[in-house]
């Protein structure tokens, strides 16, 4: 249930009805929201509750068996991810996707050449390559990587891992971001680091964010709202402190601490 006073008034990402079933069983069923530009969305729920469904089906990686899904007011429910990522719509996934053998540096321009495209004509293509580099330089500086930027990505902590698979989708400029489970096998140490990186990300940058995440220290100082997923349906989305004082939350989470 969504409180009119937490309703976004122009919505960046509108989703409505949402479903998908497999093989006969509904994985995310008839789940709705809006985003605001600018705003942080935090998901959570149990294991299995449908939040990683639910970013495959923004993202397009997933066809929806119901319902539609709007970016800025543009019915984007048939469009391939490859056009939604054209359109600002970035995401990282919940385990590393970074290329082990590739320096750091690397791993980040690869990213922003296929952003500006790589079959440009060979004139364009030098200007290209400067603008992918500036862009790979920036982003390394934004998440602290600057100084790691010539070392083989495999050799990296974990949380720098995942810093790393920021900076690949700042590099691509993106207006919205689906982070799924950024702090997912990050030592507790890197926490704090990469929790400021997310943070300036959405406030500095003004950035939408989504954000997968289970500990909720992390997300209360986040999240403008926090979604809660269980069974593949919408529990309610509403700001943190009424998220935690609703007690159908925390029956969903059968006591766990939120
Ligand atoms: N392609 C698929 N085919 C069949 N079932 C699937 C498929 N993808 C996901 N599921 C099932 O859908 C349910 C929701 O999975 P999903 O990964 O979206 O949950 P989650 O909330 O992200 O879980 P976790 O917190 O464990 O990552 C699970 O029971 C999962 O096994």
């Amino acid at each position: 249930m969504t409180t009119a006073e937490t309703v976004p008034a122009q919505p960046v990402l509108r989703v409505r009805g949402l479903g998908w079933a497999v093989g006969g069983a509904h994985i995310v069923s008839e789940v709705g929201f809006d985003v605001a530009e600018g705003e942080f969305v935090a998901v959570i729920g149990p294991n299995g509750a449908g939040k990683t469904s639910l970013f495959n089906l923004i993202s397009g990686l997933v066809r929806p068996t119901a319902g539609t899904i709007e970016l800025d007011q543009a019915d984007i429910t048939d469009t391939a991810p490859h056009r939604r990522a054209r359109r600002g719509l970035g995401r990282t996934f919940q385990s590393s996707s970074v290329f082990p053998a590739l320096t750091v540096a690397e791993n980040v321009r690869l990213a922003a050449a296929a952003h500006r495209g790589t079959c440009l004509r060979i004139w364009r293509k030098a200007e290209a390559d400067n603008e992918a580099w500036a862009a790979t330089a920036d982003a390394l500086q934004r998440v602290g990587l600057a100084g790691r930027a010539a070392e083989v990505a495999g050799s990296l902590s974990h949380g720098d891992k995942r810093k790393l698979e920021i900076a690949i989708l700042l590099a691509t400029d993106p207006r919205i971001i689906l982070l799924d489970e950024p702090m997912a096998g990050v030592g507790v140490a890197d926490v704090p680091a990469l929790t400021d990186v997310i943070r300036a990300v959405h406030r500095q940058e003004g950035r939408t964010v989504l954000m997968v995440e289970h500990h909720m220290d992390v997300l209360l100082g986040l999240a403008d709202r926090v979604a809660v997923m269980h069974h593949g349906s919408l529990l309610t989305i509403d700001v943190p402190e009424k998220v935690m004082a609703n007690p159908v939350v925390q029956d969903a989470y059968l006591g766990e601490a939120l």
